[in-house]
């Protein structure tokens, strides 16, 4: 069953001006994105900065004001109710990108894991100090933690603490807003490898956003591939890397390097292909439905360099 759906989602900035502050026009953030999650699964939103995802995932939890579409969450109409909905506050949490600024560092970890236990579960102190240390256990902290604060831990050992925050409540969905791009390359792959070990012990569903498609290639069952918050593709992860249709997406996807040296003649051919279909293409692709208005070709800075061949 699908745990979340958003049917056509829009959502607005308005742009003010003058003496008055008149509204004259808006920055059209997401503009008509669909999708829905099954239970237990993870679903990517990939783009570049600017592109929409962000605020995406702020509107599914009722963060953003919503201009038209749809949100529904467990068969429940939740559009532009999110925080005000303490079922849902519950059942949906948020993991943020910076490990450093999302954690109030005046406060101890038994404090700040605690938080959302206090607004839900009616608890006494000993019960709430154990349930903390046993979140604690989960993520792979000692539970003497809880007297610590957060700058006396690293990048990775923070995100865990938000990541123990997150799931103290017992939520069935996780927003994860770049969970890991604040990380050092060696820690990443913990922080998501054991994300995917909660996922499958809680039976989480995450809605998983990020820049990076080689993150998302390893973490989603299914990406959508977002460009001034409108879809460009979207689909199951084998076919967004084994057959991506979209100039875009494959110009994403030939970028990525590929660890194996085997494949690497195969990676240049495809790269050479995709380089020719743009600069052919480029017109019919980009240049109608807004979708392609304004759109700068992704900067050759993007390409990873080529391999050496032979
Ligand atoms: N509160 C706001 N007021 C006005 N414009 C906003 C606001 N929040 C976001 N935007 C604009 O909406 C667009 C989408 O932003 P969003 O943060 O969702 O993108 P993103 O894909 O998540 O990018 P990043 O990875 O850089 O966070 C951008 O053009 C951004 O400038």
């Amino acid at each position: 069953m699908a745990i979340l759906k958003v049917n056509d989602l829009k959502v607005y900035f308005p742009i003010k001006a003058g003496i008055f502050n008149r509204t004259v026009d808006h920055v059209k953030a997401v503009d008509g994105v669909s999708f829905s999650i099954e239970q237990g699964k993870t679903y990517g939103l990939v783009g570049e900065s600017g592109s929409g995802k962000t605020t995406t995932g702020r509107a599914v939890i009722g963060l953003e004001s919503i201009y038209s579409g749809k949100v529904m969450f467990n068969g429940k109409d939740i559009t532009n109710f999110g925080r005000k909905n303490s079922a849902l506050r519950k059942d949906v949490q948020m993991i943020f990108q910076d490990p450093y600024s999302s954690l109030n560092p005046r406060k101890r970890i038994l404090d700040i894991i605690a938080e959302p236990l206090r607004n839900f579960e009616n608890l006494s102190m000993q019960e709430e100090k154990k349930r903390v240390q046993s979140l604690l256990e989960i993520v792979g902290l000692s539970p003497e933690s809880i007297l610590k604060y957060p700058h006396e831990f690293s990048g990775g050992q923070r995100q865990r603490i938000g990541i123990a925050r997150a799931i103290a409540v017992r939520p069935k969905l996780i927003i994860a807003d770049e969970p890991v791009s604040a990380l050092d390359v060696s820690v990443q792959a913990q922080v998501l490898n054991f994300m995917q070990d909660i996922q499958k012990e809680l039976n989480l569903t995450y809605l998983f956003i990020s820049h990076d498609l080689g993150i998302v290639k390893h973490m989603c069952d299914d990406i959508a591939i977002m460009y001034k918050g409108r879809y460009v593709e979207q689909g199951t992860t084998a076919d967004i890397f084994n057959n991506p249709q979209h100039i875009y997406t494959k110009r994403l996807v030939s970028a990525i390097p590929d660890i194996n040296p085997r494949n690497r003649e195969k990676q240049y051919h495809f790269r050479q292909e995709v380089q020719r279909e743009y600069a052919n293409s480029y017109n019919d692709y980009f240049d109608s439905e807004g979708l392609a208005y304004g759109l700068q070709p992704i900067s050759d800075t993007h390409l990873v360099a080529l391999p050496e061949r032979g």
